[in-house]
């Protein structure tokens, strides 16, 4: 990962960066996957669980998101050439160094016809397994959209065109998935029933505030909790116009002519076991001890901030005021650090993202000797190919700001300030980051 590119005119904005870039390190898939997966003899431990090799024929990897190629170089520097074959799906594949896991294109945040191809070769490749088959799983955020797999009746385009009605309609990620569980074959369960009776182990980096495993990547490994009425549900509470054959699938499966996602306690999940490696928390740590070292008091104030973005911007405005004003929840100089995944309402047509939002409504009412600073651990904030921002109380005109964020367009106004935290792609995911230094530089 290359070293963040921002503006740091004070030791505090020097902090704020060098806390994001110490976070998203932290998460990187191969320092992960190496901290928890190892291999010793015949025995592979992931995590806290064993699994003896010797009752395997064949070992396969696949599955894939944004962390998707970071996971695979990672397995295959550990396994070696216990493994057998693989596919891995990610926006930006590399070549594998020595071929065992073929790496494939999907795309973010829409799904794309490369994907979809992509996505039939890991198919083919878990169809008809038997039980002496471990198959490893990387589930990593993005994947709902890098590995689609459309349902029978439902077009690539229909795919996409109900994606970005999602998108666009501000619906978290359990809605937002509950609905691209129900219109895909791989997705709510679907890749632990095409794979068994093979055993399953999914690897897991969580985007997902709370880490529920139905809702990272859209779970291709995990019971689904959600029903089609719960799909359609989405649809009436946001007021989604999706294409008909969407519609008239979750209306056939909600009329039980259509079989459900496999649910808790279904025998397809009885060699299935997924284990979350990394998630925001762990990011936040290590921004914490970065905090730390730099002689801050540093308090993780939630890994679980969620909601539109510029809501969630002023609460961290007041708790900075809050501080620096009776020294409430932390007495500056402090580090205050959150995660979480806001969202926004797209009512305009500019270019931005929830980072971007967070910033900018946030810099528009920051108290001085203050500086924020949000990315998105992927380093791609929403639709654009930057990160987020870091920003002062002297960083934008509060008018400027208001009229900005009316039109959804708070990239230029950050660009034109030099504010931008440009990382480019991390090649991990977690959830979106952010620091708020309050007080003097230490
Ligand atoms: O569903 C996805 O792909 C997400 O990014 C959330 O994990």
């Amino acid at each position: 990962m290359q070293d963040f590119d921002a503006h740091t005119p004070t030791p505090a904005h020097e902090t704020a960066i060098d806390c994001l870039q110490a976070g998203v390190e932290a998460v990187l898939p191969d320092r992960v996957v190496r901290e928890s997966v190892s291999l010793d003899g015949d025995t592979l431990t992931v995590a806290d669980e064993t699994y003896d090799l010797t009752a395997y024929d064949r070992i396969l990897v696949v599955g894939g998101g944004k962390a998707g190629d970071g996971v695979a170089d990672a397995l295959e520097a550990v396994l070696g050439d216990r493994i057998d074959d693989g596919v891995v799906v990610t926006p930006d594949p590399t070549p594998s160094p020595d071929g065992r896991i073929e790496r494939l294109p999907g795309d973010h945040p829409v799904p794309s016809a490369r994907g979809v191809e992509s996505t039939r070769r890991l198919v083919d490749l878990i169809s008809d397994l038997d039980d002496r088959t471990l198959v490893l799983a990387a589930i990593t955020g993005g994947a709902s959209a890098v590995l689609p797999s459309p349902a029978e009746g439902i077009s690539l385009a229909e795919l996409q065109e109900t994606t970005d009605r999602l998108l666009e309609s501000g619906a978290e990620i359990h809605d937002l998935n509950a609905v691209r569980k129900h219109v895909s074959t791989l997705k709510g369960g679907g890749l632990a029933r095409l794979a068994a009776p093979a055993t399953v182990v999914g690897l897991v980096l969580s985007d997902v505030v709370g880490n529920d495993l139905g809702v990272i990547a859209s779970g291709p490994t995990a019971p689904d909790e959600t029903t089609y009425d719960d799909a359609l549900d989405v649809l009436d509470r946001f007021d989604l116009d999706v294409p008909k054959s969407v519609r008239t699938r979750l209306a056939r499966g909600s009329a039980g002519d259509i079989p459900e996602t496999p649910k808790p306690g279904d025998s397809v999940f009885d060699r299935v076991t997924n284990h979350v490696l990394a998630d925001t928390f762990t990011a936040l740590d290590a921004a914490r001890e970065v905090a730390d070292e730099r002689g801050y008091d540093p308090l993780v104030l939630s890994s679980r901030v969620r909601g539109e973005a510029r809501e969630a911007a002023k609460t961290h405005v007041a708790v900075a005021e809050e501080s620096l004003a009776t020294g409430n929840p932390i007495a500056a100089p402090a580090v205050v650090l959150s995660g979480g995944e806001c969202t926004v309402t797209v009512r305009g047509d500019g270019d931005g993202g929830p980072n971007l939002e967070f910033c900018l409504a946030a810099a528009a009412e920051l108290p001085e000797e203050t500086v924020l600073a949000s990315i998105d651990s992927d380093g791609k904030d929403g639709g654009t190919e930057v990160a987020g921002a870091v920003v002062d109380s002297s960083t934008v005109d509060a008018g400027d700001a208001h009229d900005a964020l009316a039109r959804n367009d708070a990239l230029p106004v950050l660009r034109e300030a030099g504010a931008l935290v440009e990382s480019g792609a991390t090649g991990t995911n977690v959830n979106d980051l952010r620091v708020v230094v309050v007080g003097e530089g230490v």
